[in-house]
């Protein structure tokens, strides 16, 4: 048998998700090897690289791109970081796995849209992440087949223990609920086309400056609606879950009934306490699945497209909660490179 040759990656960004990613893709994975780290903090940069056999450490994401041996590039800087980065590696056309979100804002996202279909092919697989969990995929493959009818409506609740300092009204937003943007257009297939934001009197947990909990609703085109409770200082642990109502019956996920146990008197199990426990396998099946479509010469999951179509309701939300009416979402025609 021949063995395909390992793909070497540079992470852009070394921070929480970042180094998380090194440690996957070093360990956890298989078919690639961290070639190249970069960091605007060049320590941070060298203390990863150092953990890691033949890596080198850069301050500058196109520098990184252009050196020998990286052959793709997975981005883990802030979102406002992601469009440079984006466009360093169209210039070497190279494989792009970029964390959630695309980037911040529509216009910018278009930029990005714009510019890969200059290349004429996909080269970005968007790190929505809960595409790739079991629960979710379970859920959507019992949505498409039609079993419970036609979904009606969604619920979902996404919970924080707290949020972390610097955390802003929209951070809620374009940090968080941008992931259920993203998995009820997915789940549905279904665009959204407005956004309203509600909030309840704000718990006594939340820093200075940060409404929470918000409750947003999202209408779309199929007609169904879908909505969020965001509530990111909740205290008591990592919650993530959606409730499809469809017309003949209910689907939920996200209980996170693990192991139980029965002892003095009580009975009980955990509740995860950060993403990074309660994704872990997503995030794990997500860089598999990209290193992958890599190897093949191909690009799977969330695209560009459905980047951009996530920062434009991103907008529209972030509009809804400071003019607080319903703003509907505008998008482009969709380009034939993502139909
Ligand atoms: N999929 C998921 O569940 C999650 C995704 N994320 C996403 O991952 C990305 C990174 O988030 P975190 O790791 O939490 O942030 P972080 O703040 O821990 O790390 C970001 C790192 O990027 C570096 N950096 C900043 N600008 C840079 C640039 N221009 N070039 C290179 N490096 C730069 C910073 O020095 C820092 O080390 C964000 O896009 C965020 O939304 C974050 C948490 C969970
Ligand atoms: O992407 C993530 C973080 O950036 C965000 O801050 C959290 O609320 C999300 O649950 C997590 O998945």
């Amino acid at each position: 048998m021949t063995q395909r040759p390992t793909i070497g990656v540079a992470v852009v960004g070394t921070g929480r998700m970042g180094a998380d990613h090194v440690r996957r893709l070093d360990r956890v994975t298989s078919g690639a090897r961290v070639a190249a780290v970069v960091d605007v903090d060049a320590e941070r940069a060298k203390r990863v690289a150092d953990g890691v056999e033949g890596c080198a450490a850069f301050t500058d994401a196109a520098q990184a791109m252009a050196a020998d041996g990286v052959d793709a590039v997975l981005i883990a800087s802030p979102g406002p970081a992601h469009e440079a980065a984006l466009l360093a590696a169209f210039a070497h056309d190279l494989p792009v796995l970029c964390e959630k979100p695309l980037t911040p804002d529509a216009a910018s996202a278009l930029r990005v849209m714009e510019a890969e279909q200059r290349l004429g092919h996909r080269r970005v697989q968007v790190g929505f992440m809960r595409r790739y969990d079991a629960e979710y995929q379970r859920l959507k493959a019992l949505l498409d087949g039609g079993d419970l009818g036609r979904p009606l409506m969604l619920h979902n609740q996404h919970r924080n223990v707290s949020t972390p300092p610097g955390f802003t009204n929209e951070m809620t937003v374009n940090d968080s609920a941008v992931h259920e943007m993203d998995v009820a257009r997915w789940l549905l297939d279904q665009e959204i086309t407005a956004v309203t934001v509600l909030r309840p009197r704000p718990s006594s947990s939340a820093p200075d400056g940060v409404d929470d909990p918000q409750f947003l609703v999202f209408e779309t085109d199929g007609g169904v609606l879908v909505d969020v409770e965001v509530n990111l200082n909740c205290g008591f642990g990592y919650q993530v879950r959606a409730e499809a109502v469809c017309e003949r019956g209910t689907a939920r996920i996200g209980d996170g009934v693990g192991l139980v146990t029965h002892t003095a008197g009580r009975w009980g199990g955990t509740i995860d306490q950060d993403f990074v426990t309660r994704f872990e396998d997503a995030y794990d099946r997500q860089v598999q699945a990209w290193i992958d479509a890599t190897a093949r010469g191909e690009t799977v999951g969330p695209s560009v497209w459905d980047g951009y179509a996530a920062a434009a309701v991103c907008e529209a939300a972030v509009r809804a909660q400071q003019e607080g009416h319903r703003v509907p979402v505008d998008l482009v025609d969709r380009p034939p490179l993502y139909r």
